[in-house]
């Protein structure tokens, strides 16, 4: 259960003119997350007293308990963890408009914090959700003969699924296997013939490399595929890798790396809001979740759904 926090009274120099206007807020931490050891949990809670929130805080042990426990939480809820963490909250409070989610970042790649501005350490983001605004946070559902799911950051199939499928995305996390993964995959690879419609318009679909429909400008361990994608636009984005052009392995991960991989000749993008995508038993990601058709031949539906989550927004740098 939770307990309440009793933030230690600051210094006079210190004291916040706002303190006394505290808004109350439930901080759900994962002391499994990598980054957890930058921020415990007690100094997590007076970063957040320090933005003026009192907050009420859960340990969890395990992504299983967030059912029960968000079931009775309503509010301004915070999530302090990596995207792992985010999503295994976030897909119990779909259609909850009495919750806004605020993203503490103590994963790796941060996809999601960061297309809302929140970024860099925990503590320091912690005070700033201060100045934070409740905006709309569109997610994506995709539809196959294997059921219904829903992604925060992006759906796909071809080479970065398949990196994910051999790496066991569930396995302890190892950099020499993803490398392994990643190097099979490459060796491995067919382009993928895939007939695609965007809004119910045919689009030219030569074999793919890569096939993502992104909500967050960056997904996985950090791959900046849509750097313009908005979350709260209403729309997702089809990025494609045209795989009869492939360029050299060490040109895609250099440009990757630089942020400009949506630049290259061979990589091209379409905003939309419903994608139809053949199916041909391919096995696709949403998220960090894999998923296959039992029953190849038919389609794969992605569409938006549009502020279906309500997160805490940071300003903008410059502003
Ligand atoms: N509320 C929770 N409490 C405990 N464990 C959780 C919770 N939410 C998720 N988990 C599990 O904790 C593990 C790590 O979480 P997460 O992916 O958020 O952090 P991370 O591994 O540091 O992030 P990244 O993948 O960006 O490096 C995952 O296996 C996830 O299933």
């Amino acid at each position: 259960m939770g307990q309440r926090f009793h933030a230690r009274v600051p210094a006079p120099a210190q004291r916040r003119p706002c303190l006394s206007a505290q808004r109350p807020a439930t901080l759900i931490y994962n002391p499994r997350a990598g980054s957890s050891h930058r921020a415990p949990p007690g100094a997590l809670c007076q970063a957040l007293h320090d933005a003026a929130f009192a907050v009420t805080l859960h340990v969890t042990a395990h992504p299983e308990l967030l059912g029960p426990l968000l079931a009775q939480t309503s509010g301004t809820i915070f999530l302090a963890g990596g995207d792992g963490t985010l999503r295994a909250g976030a897909l119990h409070l779909l259609g909850r408009p009495d919750v806004t989610l605020g993203v503490l970042p103590m994963g790796t790649a941060n996809n999601v914090a960061r297309a809302l501005n929140v970024q860099g350490d925990p503590l320091a983001a912690a005070r700033r959700f201060g100045q934070a605004r409740p905006s709309p946070f569109d997610v994506g559902r995709i539809r196959g003969s294997w059921g219904e799911d829903y992604f925060l950051e992006a759906c796909g199939c071809g080479l970065f699924a398949d990196i994910l499928d051999d790496y066991g995305p569930h396995l302890a996390k190892s950099p020499v296997r993803a490398l392994g993964s990643a190097l099979e995959a490459f060796a491995m690879h067919q382009p993928l013939g895939l007939h695609v419609t965007v809004d119910g318009r045919p689009v030219p679909s030569p074999p793919v490399a890569v096939l993502e429909v992104m909500n967050t400008p960056s997904t996985g361990n950090g791959l900046h595929l849509a750097p313009h994608a908005r979350v709260d636009d209403g729309l997702l984005n089809l990025v494609r890798v045209d795989g009869l052009r492939r360029a050299p392995m060490l040109t895609y991960a250099h440009a990757l790396r630089r942020g400009t991989f949506h630049q290259l000749p061979s990589v091209h993008s379409a905003p939309g809001r419903r994608f139809v995508i053949a199916d041909q038993g391919q096995v696709w990601h949403l998220d960090t979740e894999l998923r296959r058709s039992a029953v190849p031949g038919g389609v794969v539906e992605v569409e938006v759904v549009p502020g279906a989550l309500r997160l805490l927004r940071a300003p903008d740098q410059a502003g």
